[in-house]
């Protein structure tokens, strides 16, 4: 287990943690969330004694993470994939890793096998491609076969198979009752990976809850229009009081309805419609909906203005 208790990261002026409390518990795949520069990579270097808080603490089972005597043995952690020697083959560098916390050279073989990189094991790890050096990162973790894993952005530059095989193998670890924290920008991942959910935003925690509950409270389910009449259906759904968009294809969005009152209202209207979709949220919605005041970098689309414009007085959000 993970917990952290009033968690705070001061770079200067800059928090990039603040006062975070949060449990990571076993036998679950948490999901560690966040828009870029939240807090998720520094909370996971305070965790593993990278960074020293500036208040507050964190511990795994119980312990700062500094005052375990064979750390790979409790913590399994990857960070940043490229972060190793490139000179050093993929073996060496596990067995180097190993030497280090009285590992066996039969388990470098054994993760070796576990991560699929048997066949350039013997390479050195300047050559490996991002997939492949997160393969070797995965295997360093597992190295010590330890009840706790953190894994930060896993799948990155992996392809389908390889995102595939990480999914499998944190719901595999999740099962053998380990602790598995996990961070990712992938939400669709997320959402079939994850059981549990630590949201932050700005330092903040947002939100800790299970992955359902939080699409249920932060999103909302809606049905989509399609139809050649729309110019009449549009303000006829618009006048029961419901919550109508109109979506960059031309179709519509309502919101908090079911496709059958939307078909009743406008088949008694003699309109005809070429679709009616219920469409479930997803934990992407979710996410967006719950970070959207949290985002610290913002792109702009084309015809967006770049600064926003002030609300107007008295208008409707
Ligand atoms: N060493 C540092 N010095 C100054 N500011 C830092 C330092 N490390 C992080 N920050 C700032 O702290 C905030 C949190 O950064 P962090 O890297 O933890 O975010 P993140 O959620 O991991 O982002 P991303 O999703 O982009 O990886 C950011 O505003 C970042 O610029």
């Amino acid at each position: 287990m993970i917990q952290a208790r009033g968690l705070t990261k001061r770079f200067g002026a800059k928090v990039a943690v603040d006062h975070v409390e949060f449990a990571v518990r076993p036998g679950t795949v948490t999901g560690f969330l966040g828009p870029n520069g939240a807090g998720k990579s520094t909370t996971m270097r305070l965790i593993l004694g990278l960074d020293r808080p500036t208040e507050g603490d964190v511990t795994v089972n119980g312990r700062h993470y500094r005052d375990l005597p064979a750390p790979l043995r409790e913590v399994g952690a990857l960070l940043e994939a490229k972060a190793v020697h490139g000179g050093r083959t993929a073996y060496n560098h596990l067995w180097c890793l190993a030497q280090s916390n009285g590992i066996p050279r039969r388990r470098v073989d054994e993760v070796l096998g576990l991560v699929g990189l048997e066949s350039v094991a013997k390479k050195a790890t300047r050559g490996f491609s991002l997939g492949m050096s997160q393969r070797l990162g995965i295997a360093g973790a597992l190295l010590g076969d330890p009840p706790v894993l953190m894994f930060d952005e896993p799948v990155n530059g992996l392809d389908p198979e390889g995102i595939l095989w990480v999914r499998r193998l944190m719901q595999q670890l999740a099962r053998e009752g380990r602790t598995v924290f996990v961070s990712s920008h992938l939400m669709s991942e997320m959402a079939v990976t994850a059981d549990h959910l630590v949201v932050i935003g700005k330092g903040k925690i947002l939100a800790d809850t299970g992955v359902r509950d939080f699409i249920d409270s932060n999103a909302t389910s809606h049905v989509r229009v399609r139809s050649p009449h729309l110019d009449r259906v549009e303000p006829l759904l618009a006048s029961q009081g419901w919550r109508v968009e109109r979506a960059d294809d031309g179709s519509l969005r309502v919101h908090e309805v079911t496709a059958e009152q939307v078909g009743d209202l406008v088949g008694g209207a003699g309109l005809w419609l070429h679709e009616l979709t219920g469409v479930q949220p997803s934990l992407e919605d979710a996410f967006m909906q719950l970070t959207g005041d949290s985002v610290e970098y913002h792109a702009h689309m084309a015809g967006e203005p770049a600064v926003a414009a002030p609300p107007q007085a008295g208008g409707d959000r």
